[in-house]
C-alpha cells in the first residue's frame, strides 16, 4: 500500500465529518448564509496568503527541480485563485481583518511545519489542503440542487477535472518523498497529514460558527 492510501485512510473519519458540517451542506444547498460565507472568504484569505508563502518556502528545500518547479507553481496558483475568488465575492472589498483563532491555528501550524519539521512532513502538511478540497468539491458537484447555487464559482473552481491535475501531482510528490525516507518519517507524515485534516475540518466549522476571539481589545494606534 502506497503512502497516500495509508494516509487517506487515517483521515476517513475527519473527512466524513466533513461533509456532515453544516457548512457544506448548506454550500451544496445554496442556502448558506452570505454573511458565513463572506466570513470564510475572509479568513481564507488570510490563510491563502500564509499558504502561498509556505509553498514558495517548501519550493525552497526540494531536491529535485520538477518538484520545486511544481511547489512555485502551486504558490502561484494561490495567488490567482485568492483574488478571483475575492474579487468575485468580496469585490476587493478592504476591510483590515483579524484571523480567527483557527485560522491562525493552521497558518501557524503550516509555518512550524516548514520551519521545523523535514521537508517530507513540511509536504504531508499541506497535502490535505489540496486532496481535501478536491474531495469535497466533487461531492458537492455531485450533491448539488440543481439550479441556480450562488456558490457555484466556488463550487467550480475546486470541483471538476480542472483542479485534479495539480492535486494529482500534490499526491505523487508526497509518495515519492515518502519512498525516499525512514518508515520513522513516513509516520510522521501521516501524522502531519493527520493533524491538517483536523484543521481544515475546523477552519469549516469556525467559519460556520463566524469564530470569534473568546477576549476583546480595544487596540489604540500610534
Ligand atoms: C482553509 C483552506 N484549505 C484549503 C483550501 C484550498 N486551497 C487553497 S490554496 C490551494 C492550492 C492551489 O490553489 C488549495 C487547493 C482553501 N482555499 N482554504
Amino acid at each position: 500500500m502506497d503512502w497516500s492510501t495509508k494516509a487517506w485512510e487515517s483521515i476517513e473519519e475527519i473527512y466524513t465529518q466533513i461533509l456532515n458540517l453544516s457548512f457544506i451542506k448548506e454550500l451544496t444547498s445554496g442556502t448558506l448564509e452570505r454573511e458565513k460565507f463572506n466570513f470564510y472568504l475572509e479568513q481564507d484569505s488570510i490563510y491563502l496568503a500564509e499558504f502561498g508563502k509556505v509553498l514558495a518556502g517548501i519550493a525552497c528545500k526540494l531536491d529535485k527541480s520538477e518538484h520545486r518547479k511544481i511547489f512555485l507553481s502551486f504558490a502561484l496558483d494561490t495567488v490567482a485563485v485568492e483574488q478571483a475568488l475575492h474579487q468575485f465575492y468580496l469585490q476587493n472589498r478592504k476591510k483590515v481583518v483579524e484571523a480567527s483563532p483557527s485560522c491562525l491555528l493552521y497558518t501557524c501550524y503550516i509555518h512550524k511545519q516548514l520551519a521545523t519539521t523535514s521537508i517530507e512532513e513540511a509536504v504531508a502538511a499541506i497535502l490535505p489542503c489540496f486532496w481535501i478540497y478536491k474531495k469535497v468539491g466533487d461531492y458537492i458537484l455531485e450533491n448539488q440542487i440543481p439550479g441556480e447555487n450562488q456558490y457555484q464559482n466556488w463550487i467550480d473552481t475546486y470541483g471538476g477535472d480542472e483542479f485534479s491535475e495539480a492535486v494529482e501531482l500534490a499526491i505523487d510528490i508526497c509518495n515519492e518523498l515518502a519512498k525516499g525516507t525512514t518508515i520513522c518519517n513516513q509516520n510522521k507524515m501521516i501524522d502531519a497529514f493527520v493533524m491538517a485534516s483536523k484543521l481544515e475540518w475546523m477552519f469549516w466549522k469556525s467559519a460556520y460558527e463566524m469564530e470569534e476571539w473568546p477576549v476583546k481589545s480595544n487596540i489604540i494606534y500610534v
